[in-house]
């Protein structure tokens, strides 16, 4: 990195209408770091300025302005246009940018200017139109109606016709745990990490509102990330309700990739003029550019969505610890089923844990019973004591919901002769069978690809292919000739494509118009279902045989969450797993609740073995047309940073083999990975930052790419 961002602030100069600087700008480019130009205005770090590279025209920022050029002045051009029509990125902010730029290993405008919105970076949008006619003019006049209206708080509030959320409205007693995790959050001087480890049904909301109702009262701002807004319909909703009092309703933006290119603008502008003190988004507003932060609060820390999986791969979670420090606030990271790396943290006493050990309403949490599948005799999947307890609890008026996390109909269509399957033709999986208007297809659930099924098997000629295993709509086909004269609604990807689908078949559960609710993960989460009497979970054993260290943490978190929706109110909920494995430790703690006893023992598995959260990793993968040209890359890539090491006094960073990924092929590339491991991550950081820059231009065959992960979720 060139010189610390803002390091050189404008210098002062003898020429008193001349001015003459060079400025270094940030590109979204994914080569060199900074370019540099001649500026003849005044111009500041954080500024945007529209300069020619190459043959194209491009908007950047400004990262510092210097009175001496680097290279030959003759060398430089000269900008064509410094925009003034937007304040400035503060230096903290820009600050923010490098250190994930040089942490995720990333150009600088690689972090920056995908994090400005796209009508605001557009060099045409600018060059084309007259003043009043450029994007910001047109946004502050969109801007300055939406303030007379009531925006955010108003659309929040007002799109969701569920009746549960009244029942977030009003303004409670705390519990005793929420009492005291409230009052710690009040009392933390400066930065502090605050895990908030609260059982399924525990309040963390309340918390988190009460938390932030304080700040908001004392004129502060808060970041708040969800996992999924579309999933969370009922949190935005109280957040909405119970921020009223506190703030207009201008002063709450949303950020997350459903909004438009306007209204993503419109937030986006709002947040850094400072007129939004509360950003509710998913894991991109953790780049909002608020000018302040005094509280930031991850929900659902754990989860997988905070990370970034292309582009700049970040951890919202991690950067948000990074940024309370940076603004010296507190941060509350809430979970029922924390990270164990969070957990790790909290354990040393790096983070300060805060526990909600009851439920809310004090109502016990779900029983859990384990049903042995392995001697028993199945219908489509379900067992005898599954089709009882539904039976039961549809009886006695309360809701079930059956929980599969396979999409589809079935997983392939198999040849009853020949045992041929169906498989994609651009990637190593089999496709999946779909049921779409009545019609059966195949999909690729990795490339997208649909494809007629075929009449007969290609290999034998047979006519009787069949569908092997169950998704969720054969699951509900049959659940529907089980129960005949019940309402089953499914909820996963498919069922909810279009915009705002989710909300309206959840406030159709809510309202109490479903019996069975047949869905995938997009049902486990955060849902605050009233009349859930029992959880039914099917085919969870896969993820137990997982290459992945991090699975049983995933399976255990997803088995939680999803158990966790039943009897919330009423105390009285069941939980069923069907599973051929009951005496693994997931499931064994998962009928105990005892995130602890699991998390202690897989820390002691990971200890021993020295994974993270003991060690530090990085995954670089490479893909290609065959196979071993990716497989070539990697090893001469290993081999390179094994010369540096030997070269180098670090001695704690372990390179793996390269191998194939799982899923070697998709849509016509090959996969290969490297994992790269250190007990010390900062040893790790310096590999990376002097033997990365290297690879790009040493190695590499045409139609070659490749990528660095740092602190990967999945291996
Ligand atoms: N102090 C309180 N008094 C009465 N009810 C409360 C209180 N705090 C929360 N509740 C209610 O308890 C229920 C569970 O709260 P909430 O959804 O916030 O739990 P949670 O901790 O987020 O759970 P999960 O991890 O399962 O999402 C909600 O219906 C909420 O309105
Ligand atoms: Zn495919």
């Amino acid at each position: 990195m060139e010189g610390e961002i803002g390091a050189d602030s404008l210098p002062t100069t003898g020429a008193e209408n001349q001015y003459l600087f060079w400025a270094k700008v940030a590109l979204d480019v994914p080569i060199g770091d900074l370019f540099e130009y001649e500026v003849r205005v005044r111009c500041e770090p954080g500024q945007r300025v529209i300069v020619p590279f190459g043959q194209r025209t491009l908007i950047g920022v400004v990262v510092s302005v210097h009175d001496e050029p680097s290279m030959a002045s003759d060398q430089v051009r000269p900008v064509m246009e410094v925009l003034d029509d937007l304040p400035v990125l503060s230096t903290r902010w820009l600050a923010m940018a490098s250190f994930a730029a040089r942490y995720y290993h990333r150009t600088l405008g690689e972090v920056i200017l995908p994090a400005i919105p796209v009508t605001l970076r557009k060099p045409a949008s600018y060059l084309d139109n007259p003043p009043e006619k450029r994007p910001v003019a047109r946004l502050r006049k969109r801007l300055a109606k939406l303030s007379k209206q009531s925006s955010v708080l108003g659309t929040i509030v007002a799109e969701s016709t569920d009746t549960s959320v009244s029942n977030a409205i009003v303004e409670r007693e705390l519990t005793h745990d929420q009492r005291q995790a409230v009052e710690a959050i009040d009392a933390a001087n400066g930065f502090q990490t605050f895990l908030l480890f609260g059982v399924t049904g525990a309040g963390k909301t309340e918390v988190y509102l009460q938390a932030a109702i304080h700040v908001l009262r004392r004129g502060g701002s808060v970041l708040f990330l969800v996992p999924e807004i579309n999933l969370t319909p009922q949190f935005a909703a109280a957040l909405g309700q119970r921020l009223q009092d506190v703030v207009d309703a201008h002063e709450v933006a949303l950020m997350h990739s459903g909004l438009s290119d306007g209204q993503r603008s419109a937030s986006w502008l709002a947040i850094l003029e400072g007129q939004a003190r509360v950003v509710l988004g998913t894991r991109l507003a953790i780049f909002a550019p608020l000018p302040r932060v005094d509280l930031i609060v991850v929900d659902e820390e754990h989860d997988a969505s905070y990370k970034q999986q292309e582009g700049l791969r970040y951890s919202a979670r991690d950067l948000a610890v990074w940024r309370a420090h940076q603004h010296r606030c507190p941060v509350i990271l809430g979970s029922a089923t924390p990270s164990l790396e969070s957990w790790w943290h909290a354990q040393r006493g790096r983070y300060h844990r805060l526990n909600l050990t009851e439920r809310a309403l004090t109502v016990p949490l779900p029983s859990v019973r384990l049903v042995d599948t392995r001697r028993l005799q199945l219908e489509q999947g379900i067992s005898p004591q599954v089709s009882e307890a539904m039976r039961e609890t549809l009886e006695g008026g309360q809701q079930v919901l059956v929980y599969l996390n396979r999409r589809g109909y079935a997983p392939v269509l198999h040849c009853q002769s020949c045992g041929w399957l169906t498989q994609c033709q651009h990637c190593s999986v089999f496709t999946v069978l779909h049921k779409a208007a009545g019609k059966m297809r195949l999909h690729c659930h990795h490339c997208g690809v649909q494809r007629q099924v075929p009449r007969a098997c290609p290999e034998c000629g047979d006519q009787d292919l069949q569908p092997m295993g169950r998704g969720t709509q054969r699951l509900e086909e049959f659940l529907q000739t089980l129960f005949p004269d019940r309402t089953i609604l499914r909820i996963d990807a498919d069922s909810t494509r279009t915009k705002g689908s989710a909300q309206k078949l959840f406030d159709h559960v809510h309202s109490g118009k479903v019996d069975i609710l047949v869905g995938t993960q997009m049902v486990s989460k955060g849902h605050d279902f009233r009349n859930l009497g029992l959880v039914v979970v099917l085919n969870s054993d896969a993820a137990l045989f997982s290459q992945d260290f991090r699975a049983p943490e995933r399976l255990f978190a997803q088995l939680v969450q999803v158990s966790g929706r039943a009897g919330r109110h009423t105390g009285e909920g069941k939980v069923i797993v069907q599973t051929d494995y009951p005496e693994q430790s997931v499931y064994q703690a998962l009928i105990r609740h005892d995130y602890e006893g699991f998390a202690r023992s897989q820390i002691a598995e990971r200890e021993q073995a020295g994974l993270p959260p003991f060690s530090f990793q990085a995954l670089m993968t490479a893909q290609a047309k065959e196979l071993p040209v990716a497989v070539s890359f990697l090893e001469q890539a290993r081999e390179s940073a094994q010369t540096w090491l030997a070269s180098s006094e670090v001695d704690c960073v372990m390179l793996y083999d390269v191998v194939p990924l799982r899923v070697v092929r998709v849509a016509g590339q090959c996969r290969a990975q490297l994992l790269i491991e250190s007990s010390s991550r900062v040893m790790l950081q310096r590999l990376l930052s002097e033997w990365l820059p290297e690879l790009g231009s040493r190695f590499g065959a045409a139609g070659l790419r490749w990528q660095i992960e740092v602190d990967p979720l999945e291996i």
